[in-house]
Protein backbone atom coordinates (compact mmCIF):
# COMPACT_ATOMS: atom_id res chain seq x y z
CA UNK A 1 0.00 0.00 0.00
CA UNK A 2 2.72 2.07 1.16
CA UNK A 3 4.84 1.53 -2.02
CA UNK A 4 1.85 2.21 -4.28
CA UNK A 5 0.89 5.67 -2.78
CA UNK A 6 4.49 6.18 -2.65
CA UNK A 7 4.90 5.66 -6.58
CA UNK A 8 1.85 7.60 -7.03
CA UNK A 9 3.73 10.59 -5.59
CA UNK A 10 6.86 10.00 -7.63
CA UNK A 11 4.89 10.01 -10.22
CA UNK A 12 3.02 13.47 -10.03
CA UNK A 13 6.46 14.87 -8.68
CA UNK A 14 7.62 14.16 -12.16
CA UNK A 15 4.84 15.57 -13.67
CA UNK A 16 3.70 12.69 -15.67
CA UNK A 17 0.36 12.91 -14.25
CA UNK A 18 0.01 16.58 -14.42
CA UNK A 19 -1.47 18.70 -17.74
CA UNK A 20 1.17 19.31 -19.96
CA UNK A 21 0.69 22.79 -19.80
CA UNK A 22 -1.44 25.09 -17.26
CA UNK A 23 -1.90 28.64 -17.38
CA UNK A 24 -3.41 30.16 -14.30
CA UNK A 25 -4.71 33.68 -13.61
CA UNK A 26 -2.12 34.76 -16.12
CA UNK A 27 -2.44 38.35 -17.07
CA UNK A 28 -0.11 40.88 -19.61
CA UNK A 29 -0.20 44.63 -19.88
CA UNK A 30 2.02 46.57 -21.72
CA UNK A 31 3.26 50.10 -21.44
CA UNK A 32 2.38 51.87 -24.57
CA UNK A 33 2.46 55.54 -25.26
CA UNK A 34 -1.53 55.94 -24.67
CA UNK A 35 -1.52 54.26 -21.35
CA UNK A 36 -1.60 50.41 -20.23
CA UNK A 37 -3.03 47.79 -22.88
CA UNK A 38 -3.97 45.04 -21.12
CA UNK A 39 -3.81 41.83 -23.41
CA UNK A 40 -4.27 39.10 -20.71
CA UNK A 41 -6.38 39.47 -17.56
CA UNK A 42 -6.19 36.54 -15.89
CA UNK A 43 -6.27 33.31 -18.64
CA UNK A 44 -6.95 30.23 -17.83
CA UNK A 45 -5.73 27.15 -20.21
CA UNK A 46 -5.26 23.29 -19.70
CA UNK A 47 -3.54 21.21 -22.06
CA UNK A 48 -3.76 17.35 -21.05
CA UNK A 49 -0.58 14.91 -22.21
CA UNK A 50 -1.24 14.74 -26.06
CA UNK A 51 -3.53 17.16 -26.44
CA UNK A 52 -3.76 19.67 -29.40
CA UNK A 53 -5.86 23.21 -29.46
CA UNK A 54 -6.33 25.47 -31.73
CA UNK A 55 -5.87 28.97 -30.96
CA UNK A 56 -8.09 31.18 -33.19
CA UNK A 57 -8.40 34.48 -32.69
CA UNK A 58 -8.82 37.82 -34.07
CA UNK A 59 -5.43 39.70 -34.89
CA UNK A 60 -3.97 41.97 -32.25
CA UNK A 61 -6.16 40.10 -29.77
CA UNK A 62 -2.81 37.94 -27.61
CA UNK A 63 -2.19 35.37 -29.78
CA UNK A 64 1.33 35.58 -30.09
CA UNK A 65 1.77 37.05 -26.09
CA UNK A 66 0.00 33.89 -24.71
CA UNK A 67 2.07 31.46 -27.24
CA UNK A 68 5.34 33.59 -25.72
CA UNK A 69 4.48 33.48 -21.61
CA UNK A 70 3.39 29.46 -22.16
CA UNK A 71 6.94 29.41 -23.68
CA UNK A 72 8.45 30.83 -20.80
CA UNK A 73 9.96 33.37 -23.57
CA UNK A 74 8.48 35.72 -21.01
CA UNK A 75 6.86 36.18 -17.49
CA UNK A 76 3.65 37.16 -16.85
CA UNK A 77 3.13 40.50 -14.47
CA UNK A 78 0.80 38.07 -12.90
CA UNK A 79 -0.67 34.30 -12.36
CA UNK A 80 1.88 31.02 -12.95
CA UNK A 81 2.56 29.18 -15.82
CA UNK A 82 3.17 25.38 -15.14
CA UNK A 83 4.91 23.06 -17.20
CA UNK A 84 4.71 19.45 -16.92
CA UNK A 85 3.41 20.64 -12.99
CA UNK A 86 6.10 22.89 -12.31
CA UNK A 87 5.41 26.37 -11.68
CA UNK A 88 7.63 28.32 -13.91
CA UNK A 89 7.31 31.34 -11.70
CA UNK A 90 10.03 29.87 -9.09
CA UNK A 91 12.59 29.14 -11.44
CA UNK A 92 15.72 31.04 -12.39
CA UNK A 93 16.20 32.36 -15.95
CA UNK A 94 18.65 28.95 -16.61
CA UNK A 95 15.79 27.01 -15.11
CA UNK A 96 13.50 28.25 -17.34
CA UNK A 97 15.88 28.16 -20.65
CA UNK A 98 16.59 24.30 -19.52
CA UNK A 99 12.46 23.58 -19.74
CA UNK A 100 12.26 25.30 -22.85
CA UNK A 101 15.24 23.41 -24.27
CA UNK A 102 13.81 19.92 -23.51
CA UNK A 103 10.26 20.23 -22.65
CA UNK A 104 8.68 22.86 -24.95
CA UNK A 105 9.42 22.96 -28.84
CA UNK A 106 8.53 25.88 -31.39
CA UNK A 107 7.56 26.53 -34.56
CA UNK A 108 7.06 30.60 -35.77
CA UNK A 109 5.39 31.25 -39.62
CA UNK A 110 8.68 32.48 -40.67
CA UNK A 111 10.62 29.45 -40.30
CA UNK A 112 13.97 31.06 -38.27
CA UNK A 113 16.36 28.20 -39.51
CA UNK A 114 20.24 28.63 -39.21
CA UNK A 115 20.62 29.64 -43.08
CA UNK A 116 24.34 29.08 -42.69
CA UNK A 117 23.87 25.63 -41.32
CA UNK A 118 22.64 22.48 -43.15
CA UNK A 119 18.79 20.71 -42.73
CA UNK A 120 20.30 18.02 -40.70
CA UNK A 121 22.87 20.47 -38.56
CA UNK A 122 19.61 22.86 -37.75
CA UNK A 123 18.12 19.69 -36.23
CA UNK A 124 20.88 18.33 -34.53
CA UNK A 125 22.34 21.58 -32.82
CA UNK A 126 19.41 21.38 -30.47
CA UNK A 127 20.16 18.18 -29.32
CA UNK A 128 23.45 18.61 -28.92
CA UNK A 129 22.82 21.89 -26.82
CA UNK A 130 20.59 19.33 -24.71
CA UNK A 131 23.46 16.90 -23.84
CA UNK A 132 22.85 14.33 -26.99
CA UNK A 133 25.71 13.13 -28.43
CA UNK A 134 26.36 14.05 -31.94
CA UNK A 135 25.92 10.80 -33.54
CA UNK A 136 22.97 10.29 -31.07
CA UNK A 137 21.62 13.84 -32.76
CA UNK A 138 22.47 12.51 -36.06
CA UNK A 139 20.45 10.05 -35.82
CA UNK A 140 17.09 11.20 -34.69
CA UNK A 141 17.90 14.25 -36.78
CA UNK A 142 18.09 12.03 -40.02
CA UNK A 143 14.57 9.86 -38.93
CA UNK A 144 12.71 13.38 -38.04
CA UNK A 145 13.80 14.60 -41.89
CA UNK A 146 12.94 11.31 -43.25
CA UNK A 147 9.33 11.28 -41.74
CA UNK A 148 9.37 14.63 -43.24
CA UNK A 149 10.18 13.47 -46.77
CA UNK A 150 13.42 15.50 -46.38
CA UNK A 151 15.65 12.37 -47.21
CA UNK A 152 18.39 13.28 -49.57
CA UNK A 153 18.26 17.05 -48.67
CA UNK A 154 19.80 16.74 -45.05
CA UNK A 155 22.80 18.35 -46.31
CA UNK A 156 20.77 21.63 -47.95
CA UNK A 157 21.25 24.80 -46.41
CA UNK A 158 17.79 26.63 -45.74
CA UNK A 159 17.98 28.62 -48.84
CA UNK A 160 18.24 25.65 -51.01
CA UNK A 161 15.12 24.25 -49.70
CA UNK A 162 11.65 25.17 -51.08
CA UNK A 163 9.34 27.14 -48.24
CA UNK A 164 7.34 23.81 -47.35
CA UNK A 165 10.61 21.99 -47.04
CA UNK A 166 11.96 25.04 -44.73
CA UNK A 167 8.99 24.54 -42.48
CA UNK A 168 9.22 20.63 -42.71
CA UNK A 169 13.05 21.35 -40.76
CA UNK A 170 11.40 23.88 -38.50
CA UNK A 171 9.18 21.55 -37.39
CA UNK A 172 11.33 18.53 -37.18
CA UNK A 173 13.88 20.57 -35.01
CA UNK A 174 10.99 22.18 -32.93
CA UNK A 175 10.26 17.40 -31.91
CA UNK A 176 14.57 16.99 -31.74
CA UNK A 177 14.44 17.30 -28.08
CA UNK A 178 11.53 15.05 -27.61
CA UNK A 179 9.54 17.94 -26.21
CA UNK A 180 6.06 17.23 -23.97
CA UNK A 181 4.64 20.32 -25.71
CA UNK A 182 4.71 22.27 -29.21
CA UNK A 183 3.78 25.92 -29.16
CA UNK A 184 3.43 27.00 -32.71
CA UNK A 185 2.30 30.42 -34.25
CA UNK A 186 0.24 29.94 -37.65
CA UNK A 187 3.19 27.48 -38.76
CA UNK A 188 2.05 26.89 -42.09
CA UNK A 189 1.07 30.81 -42.50
CA UNK A 190 4.00 31.19 -45.04
CA UNK A 191 2.92 28.39 -47.31
CA UNK A 192 0.55 28.39 -50.26
CA UNK A 193 -3.11 27.07 -49.88
CA UNK A 194 -1.90 23.36 -51.38
CA UNK A 195 1.38 23.00 -49.16
CA UNK A 196 -0.11 24.45 -45.91
CA UNK A 197 -2.44 21.62 -46.23
CA UNK A 198 0.14 19.18 -46.60
CA UNK A 199 2.70 20.58 -43.98
CA UNK A 200 -0.19 20.70 -41.65
CA UNK A 201 -1.22 17.42 -42.11
CA UNK A 202 2.48 16.44 -41.45
CA UNK A 203 2.72 18.33 -38.11
CA UNK A 204 -0.28 16.98 -36.80
CA UNK A 205 0.64 13.41 -37.31
CA UNK A 206 4.06 13.89 -36.34
CA UNK A 207 2.92 15.51 -33.39
CA UNK A 208 -0.06 12.52 -32.39
CA UNK A 209 2.65 9.80 -33.23
CA UNK A 210 5.06 11.47 -30.44
CA UNK A 211 1.78 11.91 -28.40
CA UNK A 212 3.06 15.73 -28.02
CA UNK A 213 0.52 18.44 -26.48
CA UNK A 214 0.04 20.96 -28.91
CA UNK A 215 -1.51 24.72 -28.87
CA UNK A 216 -1.14 26.07 -32.58
CA UNK A 217 -2.54 29.67 -33.39
CA UNK A 218 -3.99 29.78 -36.76
CA UNK A 219 -6.17 31.88 -38.63
CA UNK A 220 -7.35 29.06 -40.69
CA UNK A 221 -10.62 27.39 -39.55
CA UNK A 222 -9.98 24.40 -41.69
CA UNK A 223 -7.08 23.20 -40.12
CA UNK A 224 -8.83 24.45 -36.64
CA UNK A 225 -10.96 21.89 -37.41
CA UNK A 226 -8.91 19.32 -37.69
CA UNK A 227 -8.00 20.10 -33.95
CA UNK A 228 -8.92 18.08 -30.82
CA UNK A 229 -10.48 21.57 -29.75
CA UNK A 230 -10.74 24.96 -30.48
CA UNK A 231 -9.94 28.20 -27.88
CA UNK A 232 -10.14 32.02 -28.71
CA UNK A 233 -8.94 35.05 -26.48
CA UNK A 234 -12.00 37.66 -25.39
CA UNK A 235 -11.17 39.93 -23.39
CA UNK A 236 -8.11 38.85 -22.27
CA UNK A 237 -9.48 35.50 -21.31
CA UNK A 238 -8.84 32.13 -23.23
CA UNK A 239 -13.03 31.18 -24.09
CA UNK A 240 -13.81 28.10 -26.01
CA UNK A 241 -13.70 28.51 -29.54
N1 LIG B 1 6.08 44.50 -26.64
C1 LIG B 1 4.91 45.11 -26.79
N2 LIG B 1 4.72 46.38 -26.37
C2 LIG B 1 3.53 47.01 -26.50
N3 LIG B 1 2.45 46.42 -27.05
C3 LIG B 1 2.57 45.16 -27.48
C4 LIG B 1 3.80 44.43 -27.38
N4 LIG B 1 3.61 43.20 -27.91
C5 LIG B 1 2.33 43.15 -28.31
N5 LIG B 1 1.69 44.30 -28.05
C6 LIG B 1 0.29 44.63 -28.33
O1 LIG B 1 -0.49 43.65 -27.64
C7 LIG B 1 -1.60 43.23 -28.41
C8 LIG B 1 -1.52 41.72 -28.64
O2 LIG B 1 -0.41 41.43 -29.47
P1 LIG B 1 -0.12 39.95 -30.00
O3 LIG B 1 1.05 40.02 -30.91
O4 LIG B 1 -0.05 39.02 -28.84
O5 LIG B 1 -1.47 39.65 -30.83
P2 LIG B 1 -1.81 38.49 -31.86
O6 LIG B 1 -3.19 38.02 -31.52
O7 LIG B 1 -0.73 37.47 -31.87
O8 LIG B 1 -1.85 39.26 -33.24
P3 LIG B 1 -1.55 38.73 -34.74
O9 LIG B 1 -2.62 37.72 -35.05
O10 LIG B 1 -1.69 40.00 -35.55
O11 LIG B 1 -0.15 38.19 -34.75
C9 LIG B 1 -1.55 44.04 -29.71
O12 LIG B 1 -2.41 45.15 -29.54
C10 LIG B 1 -0.11 44.49 -29.79
O13 LIG B 1 0.01 45.71 -30.47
Amino acid sequence: MSSVLGEERHVTRNGENAPALRLAGVERRYRTEAGELPVLVGAELELEAGEIVALVAPSGTGKSTLLHLAGLLERPDAGEVYVAGRAAGTLSDDGRTAIRRTTIGFVYQFHHLLPEFTAEENVVLPQMAAGASRNQARERARTLLAGFGLTGREHHRPGRLSGGEQQRVAIARALANAPRILLADEPTGNLDVATSDLVFAELLAAVRGQGVAALIATHNPALAARMDRVVTLREGKVVPG
